[in-house]
């Protein structure tokens, strides 16, 4: 007995000849869910099974008797009791057979519905939901109908018991037509902390967290614009601030301090484990990226380029990797169709229904392809003359052939009829800005939506974890006091607490200043700042902005950055700023900054006497620096620039 007989390809059906020895065969299919052309299978071995029987024994017997037995004609039985979904959903499916793909694609909906076998539910029990929603955040309305569903008795579906219940997320399936769009719903969900589990292969080097440890990895080896550019416009950069920030090397201090974070670590997996702590992107995918990375420099000599270009290939080729999804636990399902194939799921929500989606307009396969009637065909093509260097094109002639020939969507449709038919209540479709004519064409009402995820309460520090520090795209151009501190002081061994400690002690004295209730909770560096805070008797302002302009060789250019405390008395200003270094051994280098804030500071209070300091919070030493001249830091600039 042969199952799934509608996904096999002529080959197949001469392999089940020949190893059977008997005419004792039974081949069990639907036609209706032959979804496997790219490989070959053949609808009309199912189809036309008893003309192909005969067909092929002839052939296999034409030059020597290989078939033992001469066939005769195969019984047939049709099934046509369902035992999964309701009516209302059998119904529905048969709708979705004679869909058009496109608008102008013209269908013979009579012979199709004559071919098809109608179906008969078990159950009277037929409450179900055939929904269709389309949204402009097609993620987000995905996400909100999702949450509207479970523990909600509009949707109830049969437990184990055989009685109803509301259902849970692990009752959900989302099904898709291409891999990526449930990958990067995988992304959106995890952001939203709703339970999500992908089944089955995916290319986890193109997922968010891969590409994120990607373009950290290109800017700690050549401080890489297209490193700069992915980490700058997730932190919610504009593309026209992003080129500002590196055309400026005005990088925010934040990614400078996490940067040098990162060259410390001592092994790739060490580096990986940093970004997606950073980015709080935990979760079985990170972790299958954390152990390949591990394994790459367990198993390897790899350098940093090399691991970077590893990652870039395995993006390129799409190499997929099995995730562990947690089996057992309750999360929503995500898969694509394809590999849906023989499951069956309480609601089905069948997402990317989206024009150039589904229909796939990807190309993908092998680099030969056979299709009637054009047969078998390079699709690429090896040259070396056409240009100087030896490469790789498309076969223009097979693409010329292929636009020859009429589309052809049943294979589309079929899959459209698979993905119904894995739900045994309820059906949801869902599409984005621009929905796909299927969409359109079968029975159902279209509800437009603007999903509302407040109530999720999103993670979105940990998912955005840079501050953004927006900075003047046009006028005077911009820097940073970090651009111009010698990042090699931080190098080595260097006694830091990292940049969460630091941030935590300046937000305790942030907010010390502004008269919030703060507890030190025994944290000896925020007791110190406290210490010093009370023993000021001036007026103390936290977190200044603070801008520098200085004309340079006839240029504008502009320092700007944050002071940390400015403490005030009718005769004299106090600039301080925390650090909460174990070692003094950066102080040169931050002279620099305190000298930038020191001018900024005197040029507005000419008549007072300034002075700037160093607070460093481990030992409550306060050091006084002495600052650099105006044209030292003009000096500054010029040098940086060359
Ligand atoms: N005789 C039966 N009585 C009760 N339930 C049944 C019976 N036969 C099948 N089922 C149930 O119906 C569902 C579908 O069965 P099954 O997966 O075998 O069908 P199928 O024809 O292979 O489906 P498909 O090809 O669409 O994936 C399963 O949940 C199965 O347990």
């Amino acid at each position: 007995m042969v199952d799934e007989f509608q996904d096999s390809s002529e080959i197949q059906f001469n392999l089940m000849l020949l190893l059977a020895g008997t005419d004792n065969i039974c081949v069990v299919g639907d036609w209706k869910q032959s979804i496997y052309s790219f490989q070959y299978a053949d609808v009309d071995n199912i189809r036309e099974f008893d003309n192909r029987l005969h067909r092929f024994v002839d052939e296999l017997n034409r030059d020597a008797q290989r078939i033992a037995f001469s066939p005769s004609r195969a019984a047939d039985k049709r099934l046509t009791r369902n035992y999964r979904s309701t009516q209302s959903i059998l119904d529905f499916s048969t709708h979705v057979l004679t869909a058009r793909a496109t608008k102008s694609e013209s269908l013979d909906t009579e012979a199709i519905s004559e071919e098809v076998t109608p179906l008969e539910a078990d159950t009277d029990h037929d409450e179900s939901r055939i929904e269709a929603l389309t949204s402009e955040n097609e993620h987000e309305a995905i996400l909100e109908k999702i949450d509207n569903i479970v523990d909600n008795d509009d949707y109830a579906v049969e437990g184990d018991d055989g009685e109803y219940h509301a259902p849970k997320y692990g009752d959900i399936a989302v099904l898709t037509r291409t891999r990526d769009f449930g990958r990067d719903l995988l992304d959106t969900a995890n952001a939203y902390d709703l339970p999500m589990a992908y089944e089955g292969g995916i290319e986890v080097f193109r997922t968010d967290a891969a590409k994120l440890l990607l373009a950290w990895l290109r800017i700690l080896e050549r401080n890489a614009d297209r490193g700069w550019a992915l980490v700058l416009e997730e932190a919610g950069y504009t593309i026209d601030e992003v080129k500002a920030i590196i055309d400026r090397d005005a990088y925010p201090d934040a990614m400078v301090t996490f940067c040098e974070e990162l060259r410390e670590m001592e092994t790739f997996g060490g580096v990986a484990r940093r970004v997606f702590d950073r980015y709080d992107r935990s979760g079985p995918t990170a972790d299958v990226v954390l152990d390949t990375i591990q394994s790459v420099y367990s198993t390897t000599t790899f350098t940093r380029g090399e691991l970077i270009q590893f990652i870039e290939a395995a993006i390129e080729d799409g190499s997929t990797h099995e995730v562990d999804a947690g089996a057992g636990t309750n999360a929503v399902t995500v898969q694509t169709i394809h590999a849906t194939k023989g499951l069956e799921y309480p609601i089905v929500i069948l997402a990317n229904m989206n024009t150039n989606k589904f229909p796939s307009t990807g190309g993908g396969g092998s680099d030969i392809a056979y299709t009637d009637p054009i047969g078998l065909r390079h699709r690429k093509v090896y040259s070396v003359e056409a240009h100087d260097v030896p490469h790789v094109y498309d076969n223009w002639q097979t693409d010329v052939l292929n636009k020859c020939l009429p589309p052809n969507y049943d294979e589309e449709r079929r899959l459209l009829y698979v993905a119904i038919t894995r739900a045994e209540s309820h059906v949801i479709l869902a599409g984005g800005e621009d929905p796909n004519v299927f969409l359109d064409e079968v029975p159902v009402d279209i509800e437009p939506v603007d999903p509302d995820l407040s109530t999720f309460e999103p993670i979105e520090d940990e998912h955005s974890p840079f501050t953004v520090d927006i900075p003047e795209p046009d006028g005077p151009a911009r820097y940073s006091p970090h651009t111009f501190i010698d990042e090699a002081v931080f190098e080595g061994d260097t006694g830091g607490r990292g940049m969460e400690f630091g941030s935590e002690v300046h937000e305790f004295a942030e907010r010390y200043v502004l008269g919030e209730a703060v507890d030190t909770d025994g944290n000896h560096d925020k007791e110190n700042v406290k210490e010093l805070l009370d023993s000021l008797d001036g007026k103390t302002k936290a977190e200044i902005d603070a801008f520098l302009p200085l004309t340079v060789d006839d240029k504008e250019v502009t320092i700007g950055g944050i002071i940390d405390l400015l403490h005030i008395t009718p005769d004299q200003i106090d600039i301080i700023d925390y650090k909460t270094d174990l070692t003094t051994h950066a102080e040169n280098e931050y002279e620099k900054q305190l000298s930038i804030y020191y001018h900024v500071v005197a040029d507005q209070y000419p008549d007072r006497e300034v002075t700037a300091s160093i607070f460093y919070t481990n030992d409550g030493d306060q050091r006084g620096i002495t600052h650099l001249s105006k044209s030292d830091l003009r000096e500054m600039v010029r040098t940086h620039r060359v």
